[in-house]
């Protein structure tokens, strides 16, 4: 009798048992979808991981219903990289299972369908199943697998299903429906209409009066008529300097010329010829000897390149080198980011060879690149962390770009893990190479390089030689005392962006902090208010005109006396973004500041607007938080300000240090890219605070030793192993209580000086849930297995205890 082991989308330990039965074993493998019932009567989507003949004693498994694929689904690099992630992260395959698949390729009881809006059905070319499925949703809009049963027999649901959606009848339910799109770019054209109805003197009789509105609408006209099929970018005509914004504005009131805007996807056939890559500077082209050797040697890569080295370039060189030598690529990034110089080029050159993977696809595009990459029609995929389990065959290099960035380990999300560091385990599950890239690499990565399990490549030269920019900090200290600032600003600050305005360049004025107030104190009482989810105060947000958590998203006006005590005496303390920018704003009447935060761009576009303002030269200020400091490329920014940079170094959490100085100096690479004239000027009341001299100096093996030493004084990574361990539960003694037992359960297994806690999570309650934390401290090496199997041990114990199975456990491995 032959048995299988399936994975089920559910988060619970391990595979399940299944008998395949006799007449399904024809075509039976390994990655392959199954549909199986469970616990009673739901049934869902599985995957095989395993098959065998070993018969279960305990019990009587029940039998496979049907199998969904003709050939595997998952490649088995992918089934070991599941289990990797599994057994290190400490986390369930099924938590795997539901994030790296897309809804539609995992359907099960619970999944809604309905139809597409607008679509004809062909009813003729339908089977039985489909036809009733369809009249059926025609009836009811929603239904969802479980509901089908009951008209459907049971093993031809999923097969139903799949081909509807093929045909693009139906859809699954997603409340997530916002689909994205890419950046709008903004197009001019002459008005067919004005042109037809007035005869060409006619119109430029009306603009004698303005030559160079008349000289502008010819231009645009000529372009039209040259080449018709050919949209003219707004940009393309305002660029050769000869033409202003205010005279296009006058042609476009006048309704002579139109403004238009397009999807930059839709255009790439316009957009046509392929540059070669410049070539690679002598520094380069060394790092890129370095690179090819350490892949000739098998071995994978840090490449540490300072802000504006080119690390694009030489990326780019590999990715084509390997596309060329008949491999796959996938380029990881933080965020996805249409306006990267890397997309634009790559898109241009490989066209539908080059495909996206991220959080804001929808579910038919997903499965669509899902396709796409399993018929090896995608030559090179960029993503976010979900795209690491998409199902490769003939991976050969794997790019993460900002490795740095905390974005690949996001603690909101489960299941847990660091999409950085499994690169380098996917990579050996698919014999590829892989370069981790940063100009402020994690100190992890850095310490892994220097002990040579990475190979260190360094760029330490700006591309061009462009000169770094200069720190300089001003002591806000004295400023105060000798009353030299407006509110949170020095005047010797002012006066430095002053000058930036009146030599046209742009600023960008870096707050790391939301909001317009960190809180609202009532003087009399000294009342504050907090979330009534979370153990958070929340934060005024001026714009708004509310309070926001911005742990759970809960809102609230802003009280307008104390709830308490009734008195009007209502204080605003505690600086955001919103704050600093309305007093640049105040300081720079005559300026065009703006403002870039998840709040002011959560507008559809706004990014993209904004970022087409800034690159156009329209914005004089840019004021935002850490948004800004992500992959900007423009070139006439000069002066970057941290007006309170202390607010960065004083947060509980042993990587504060470091976040601070990746901040600083990535915010810091945005400033003098071309003319190397960059300058920063860093606000503190602490201006002999180590990290503040050392990123002054500008010597990278200085910070990290730094860093290093730190880490090892106060045994922290990469000294030892961090695991977090997180209990939470509506009621608070509940879950202290279900804390002291496991912290006790621990001390039996582990050292004593491996455990801290447990205690009071930093944030005690979120989202009504109470939290209780336990902090490992593990010893690296062979250690650390040994101690995690007791880690487990003591997890199961803790599982035993029927009184605390609603306690949810969340598991934080490396956090
Ligand atoms: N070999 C080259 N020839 C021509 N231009 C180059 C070359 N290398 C880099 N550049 C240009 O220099 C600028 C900086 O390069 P790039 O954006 O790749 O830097 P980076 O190392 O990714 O910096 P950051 O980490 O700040 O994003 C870009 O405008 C790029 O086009
Ligand atoms: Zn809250």
């Amino acid at each position: 009798m032959n048995f299988a082991q399936i994975i089920l989308p559910l988060n619970l330990k391990g595979t399940f048992t299944y008998k395949v039965p006799d007449e399904l074993l024809g075509n039976f493998q390994i990655g392959m979808r199954v549909l199986v019932s469970f616990r009673g009567k739901k049934i869902y989507t599985g995957i095989v991981a395993e098959i065998h003949q070993n018969d279960p004693e305990t019990f009587v498994p029940k039998e496979i219903i049907s199998i969904l694929d003709d050939s595997p689904i998952l490649p088995k690099e992918q089934i070991d990289f599941w289990h990797w992630i599994s057994e290190y992260y400490m986390c369930n395959l099924g938590e795997i299972y539901r994030l790296a698949f897309p809804s539609s390729l995992k359907l099960e009881s619970e999944t809604y369908l309905k139809l597409k809006p607008n679509v004809k059905v062909d009813f003729e070319n339908l089977d039985v199943n489909e036809m009733y499925l369809i009249q059926a949703l025609e009836v009811r809009q929603l239904i969802n697998v479980t509901e089908i049963e009951a008209f459907i027999p049971k093993k031809d649901i999923v097969k139903t299903v799949k081909s509807l959606i093929d045909l693009q009848y139906i859809e699954i339910d997603e409340k997530i429906a916002e689909k994205y799109k890419a950046k709008e770019i903004a197009y001019l054209r002459v008005n067919e209409e004005e042109l037809a109805g007035n005869s060409l003197p006619q119109i430029l009789l009306s603009l004698k009066r303005s030559p160079k509105q008349q000289e502008m609408f010819l231009a645009i006209l000529e372009k039209q008529t040259e080449n018709p099929e050919k949209p003219i970018r707004k940009s393309e005509i305002l660029d050769e300097g000869n033409f202003s914004h205010s005279q296009l504005k006058s042609l476009v009131d006048r309704n002579l010329v139109q403004e238009y805007f397009l999807q930059k996807d839709r255009l790439e056939a316009y957009q046509g010829e392929i540059e070669e890559i410049e070539k690679l500077t002598h520094e380069q082209l060394q790092a890129k000897k370095e690179i090819d050797e350490a892949f000739d040697e098998g071995r994978n890569v840090l490449l540490h390149g300072v802000t504006s080295s080119g690390k694009t370039h030489i990326y780019l060189e590999k990715i084509e080198e390997a596309v060329e030598s008949g491999k796959n690529v996938l380029f990881l990034l933080p965020e996805i980011s249409l306006t990267k110089q890397i997309v634009q080029r790559l898109e241009k050159k490989y066209g539908k060879e080059l495909g996206f993977y991220h959080q804001k696809l929808t579910d038919f595009e997903r499965v669509e690149v899902w396709r796409r990459i399993k018929n090896n029609d995608i030559k090179i995929l960029i993503g976010t962390r979900i795209a690491l389990f998409l199902p490769y065959q003939n991976l050969g290099l794997i790019v993460v770009d900002e490795e740095h960035d905390s974005a690949y380990k996001p603690r909101e999300v489960s299941p847990f893990f660091n999409a950085k560091d499994a690169t380098q385990m996917l990579s050996k599950f698919y014999a590829a190479n892989l370069i981790l890239g940063s100009a402020t690499p994690s100190v992890e990565s850095y310490y892994l390089a220097k002990k040579d399990k990475l190979k260190y490549v360094f760029l330490g030269e700006r591309f061009g030689k462009v000169k770094l920019p200069e720190f300089e900090l001003i002591n806000f200290k004295e400023e105060q005392d000798s009353k030299k600032i407006i509110g949170n600003f020095s005047l010797k600050l002012i006066d430095e962006i002053k000058k930036e305005l009146e030599r046209k360049k742009q600023t960008m004025i870096l707050h790391n902090r939301r909001g317009y107030a960190n809180v609202i104190e009532c003087e009399t009482c000294g009342y504050v208010n907090y979330c009534s989810n979370c153990d958070v105060v929340m934060t005024y947000h001026k714009y708004s005109n509310e309070m926001k958590c911005h742990y759970c998203g809960q809102k609230a006006s802003k009280p307008k006396v104390c709830p308490k005590c009734h008195s009007e005496n209502l204080n605003e303390r505690g600086v955001g973004v919103e704050q600093i920018h309305e007093e640049i704003s105040r300081l720079f009447p005559d300026s065009e500041v703006d403002r870039m935060d998840v709040d002011s761009m959560r507008k559809k576009f706004a990014y993209e607007k904004l970022y087409e303002k800034i690159e156009e030269g329209e914005t004089d200020i840019i004021v935002g938080t850490q948004m800004i400091s992500k992959g900007l490329d423009f070139d006439n920014i000069e002066l970057v300000a941290i007006p309170r940079a202390d607010s960065m170094l004083y947060v509980q959490d042993f990587r504060a240090e470091e976040r601070a100085y990746q901040l600083i100096t990535q915010v810091s690479g945005r400033a003098g890219r071309i003319s190397g004239e960059g300058k920063v000027l860093i606000q503190t009341y602490n201006p002999q605070h180590s990290v503040f001299q050392l990123i002054k100096e500008n010597n990278s093996d200085k910070i990290y030793k730094h860093f290093l030493e730190e880490r090892k004084k106060f045994l922290y990574p990469p000294f030892v192993k961090l695991i977090m361990i997180e209990l939470k539960h509506r009621k608070e003694d509940k879950v202290n209580r279900s804390a002291q037992f496991l912290g006790s359960v621990l001390r039996k297994y582990l050292p004593e000086e491996c455990i801290l806690g447990p205690e009071k999570s930093p944030i005690g309650k979120l989202n009504l849930m109470y939290q209780y934390q336990i902090l490992l401290k593990l010893p690296r090496g062979k250690k650390y297995s040994e101690m995690k199997n007791l880690v487990l041990q003591s997890l199961e114990e803790f599982d035993e205890i029927t009184a605390y199975q609603s306690i949810k456990k969340m598991i934080f491995v490396d956090f």
